[in-house]
């Protein structure tokens, strides 16, 4: 070593033995109001084999687990996650960040095309750009109180996706194939890109596997045989899923009705996901004796559940303290409120809610707590009522 050695080897022209490999961070925080549990990339060899639709259905699947999930659409050149959800809507952007769009059973959504005026204007960017607008979905939206989200990442294994990984604290991946590929040389890659950036692989999900005939129950193996298994053993992961061709998928995405579709393909692997991250919650349910009440602002009480692993350990009721402007919201969020439901609110109380980051549900009615209940199975699905009635618009809409 140099008698000047001043510690800097990335400046230092020696050539040493005890030069340090230098580690560059490229790590990116997210935005300062955001909290997010866990994050999993879903990867694909290629473009087309069903990455975006096993994002989705990752998303939804965790969702009726009772937990609260987002999809970060990097899939910038071919975003497809906001028709799947039908989402019209755009993203909210505000002083304080860019507030994602809302599905209707609760999935926070950020996609290109939630900013894009028309989403049939083609993204014709190079590399850099979107890697760069990936980015900005990291550290510029807010990502609020999200058990976990799913980035639909941009297809193969090149520049792009490896800038993702540098940037975003990924904790897993999950490896998205079909028969046709050339199986074998693609999970190997998105396999070497993993160990590279160090990132865990959750597993495999072989999606359009084969066809099973709606009268005769039969499969067909369109696209040939199977060497999932062979493949997985080779390089020591696990097959998460077996999606067969199912044209109601499709019909599904389509529509923008992807989060009612009913498949189980996905429980097994949300419990491998579950394993590690800690679930705990309070929903609110603004009410009337045990009951739902139709104006927020105007309730007697707000019926209080404590939820852990997706159960209601703990409930308490607190009796309202009256309605002054922007009082309710921030009460509850004092309160540790992360969900409210109601029959019908005010569209400003809605906005502070949404602005805190507590999910809305309105158009409840019934038991306050078969609602709290229903929204853990996944099943009570928002209205998204708005109080206009005159006699009660300024204690809904404070
Ligand atoms: N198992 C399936 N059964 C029926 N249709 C499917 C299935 N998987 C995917 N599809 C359909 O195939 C099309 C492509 O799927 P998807 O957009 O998820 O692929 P992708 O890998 O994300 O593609 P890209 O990388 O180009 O965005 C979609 O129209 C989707 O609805």
């Amino acid at each position: 070593m140099s008698e000047n050695c001043n510690q800097t080897c990335s400046s230092c022209s020696d050539d040493y033995s005890e030069k340090k490999e230098q580690k560059v961070d490229f790590s990116e925080k997210p935005h300062e109001l955001s909290r997010i549990k866990k994050v999993i990339g879903i990867v694909s060899g290629k473009g087309g084999v069903g990455k975006s639709l096993v994002t989705s259905m990752l998303a939804v699947a965790t969702r009726k687990r009772g937990y609260h999930t987002a999809i970060l659409d990097a899939d910038v050149t071919g975003p497809s996650i906001p028709k799947a959800f039908g989402l019209n809507e755009k993203a909210e952007v505000t002083d304080l960040g860019i507030y994602p769009a809302r599905s209707q059973t609760g999935i926070d959504i950020m996609s290109i095309n939630l900013l894009l005026e028309n989403d049939t204007d083609p993204v014709v960017w190079r590399g850099p750009l979107i890697a760069g607008t990936v980015k900005q979905f990291w550290t510029d939206v807010i990502w609020s109180d999200v058990d976990f989200m799913f980035i639909d990442m941009p297809p193969g294994t090149g520049d792009v996706p490896l800038t993702v990984f540098q940037s975003i604290a990924v904790d897993g991946i999950v490896i998205v194939t079909s028969p046709q590929e050339l199986v074998s040389m693609i999970v190997s890659k998105a396999v070497n890109m993993a160990k590279k950036m160090n990132i865990p692989i959750i597993g495999l999900v072989e999606n359009m596997g084969y066809f099973k005939c709606p009268d005769c129950d039969k499969e067909y193996k369109i696209f040939g045989e199977s060497h999932i298994e062979q493949i997985a053993q080779k390089y020591n992961v696990d097959v998460l899923a077996k999606l067969p061709i199912d044209p109601k998928l499709a019909v599904a995405c389509d529509r923008g009705m992807i989060e009612f579709y009913e498949g189980d393909w996905f429980d097994n692997m949300v419990k491998i996901l579950e394993e590690d991250v800690e679930k705990k919650m309070k929903i609110a349910v603004a009410s009337e004796k045990e009951t739902v009440a139709q104006h927020f602002g105007h309730c007697e009480s707000f019926n209080i559940f404590e939820v852990e692993n997706n159960s209601i350990i703990k409930e308490e009721a607190i009796l309202n303290p009256g309605h002054k402007p922007g009082f309710l919201p921030n009460f509850l969020k004092d309160k540790g409120v992360n969900v409210i439901i109601s029959g019908g609110m005010g569209s400003s109380a809605i906005d502070i809610f949404n602005e805190k980051g507590i999910q809305v549900i309105t158009g409840a009615e019934g038991s306050a707590k078969n609602a709290a209940e229903l929204y853990l199975q996944g099943q009570l699905i928002s209205t998204e009522s708005v109080c206009h009635e005159h006699q009660y618009h300024a204690e809904c809409g404070e």
